[in-house]
């Protein structure tokens, strides 16, 4: 696989280490930044190019992600439509960018795939939405291949890519927050800080393994830990009280709001 990523930035960079650290069968892999001084000492191996010409990666490349910031697509698609050809598949990770505003740069005629991965992709843990235009329809199972092996897929509908978006990619940092608050109560329980956060992650991973390997709903794993006047269902609806779930909730919503003013 020949494959660039224009804008090696904190999601590019994720993507790039999960891919060097996957199955894939990479021949070369272009990172592209504006300034690549911070990324020229790094030791990537051979099939890694470092360069600031994006012209340059997609000559020497079939599959593009492309990920930039959203006020920075429309500049960079300028700037790289004169070398795309046949062979190329567009993978955008741009944050709220429709694929008819990309089609308005590239035309139709270039197979257009809008993906949304998260960070944990640098650790093949992402969950990836993708969703395609007419003539990227036959490259989404090769894409969908690629992002297996970093993750998890779902190929959704592009109406559903920002509610995706909020879930999955700003959710890592949801999950974040609820773990170091796990670890804080940890703390004021009696852990030092390092104990504390291994409990609040193992913790964490258990469960959402507990569902991912039982097809079970969460309020099935949660009877089966509320012992009746126990202290688990003491402290559950004391979280209730104070409103975990609506402020979880509550939060989604927000997120959904803003990124549709991205
Ligand atoms: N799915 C996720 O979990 C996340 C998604 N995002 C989305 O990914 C995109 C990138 O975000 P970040 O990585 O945080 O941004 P960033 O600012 O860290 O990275 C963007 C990179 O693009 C480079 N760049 C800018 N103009 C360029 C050009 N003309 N040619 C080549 N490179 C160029 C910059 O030098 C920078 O390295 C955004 O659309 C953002 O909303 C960001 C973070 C998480
Ligand atoms: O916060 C943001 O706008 C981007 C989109 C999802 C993750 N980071």
């Amino acid at each position: 696989m020949k494959i660039a990523i224009i804008g090696a930035g904190n999601l590019g960079m994720s993507i790039a280490k999960g891919m060097l650290n996957s199955d894939l069968k990479l021949d070369s892999l272009y990172l592209t930044k504006r300034t690549i001084s911070d990324l020229t000492n790094c030791n990537f191996g051979t099939k890694v190019k470092i360069t600031a010409n994006n012209n340059k990666a997609i000559q020497n490349s079939e599959i593009i992600i492309v990920a930039v910031q959203p006020k920075q697509l429309k500049q960079v698609l300028s700037e790289i439509k004169c070398d795309l050809q046949s062979k190329h598949t567009i993978i955008s990770v741009v944050t709220g960018r429709k694929i008819e505003e990309i089609e308005s740069v590239l035309g139709k005629e270039i197979a257009i795939i809008r993906s949304m991965p998260n960070t944990a992709i640098s650790v093949s843990e992402s969950m990836t939405c993708l969703c395609a235009n007419q003539k990227g329809e036959e490259k989404l199972t090769s894409a969908t291949t690629i992002f297996n092996s970093l993750g998890t897929t779902l190929q959704i509908d592009e109406k559903l890519m920002q509610a995706a978006t909020v879930i999955c990619a700003s959710g890592i940092a949801f999950w974040m927050r609820l773990i170091r608050a796990t670890t804080q109560g940890a703390i004021q329980l009696g852990f030092d800080a390092k104990e504390a956060q291994e409990l609040a992650m193992q913790t964490c991973l258990g469960a959402s393994s507990l569902l991912v390997k039982s097809g079970n709903h969460p309020e099935q794993e949660i009877d089966k830990v509320t012992t009746p006047s126990g202290c688990t269902i003491e402290g559950l609806n004391e979280m209730e009280h104070q409103g975990l779930s609506s402020s979880l909730i509550k939060g989604l919503v927000t997120s959904f709001e803003k990124i549709n003013q991205i």
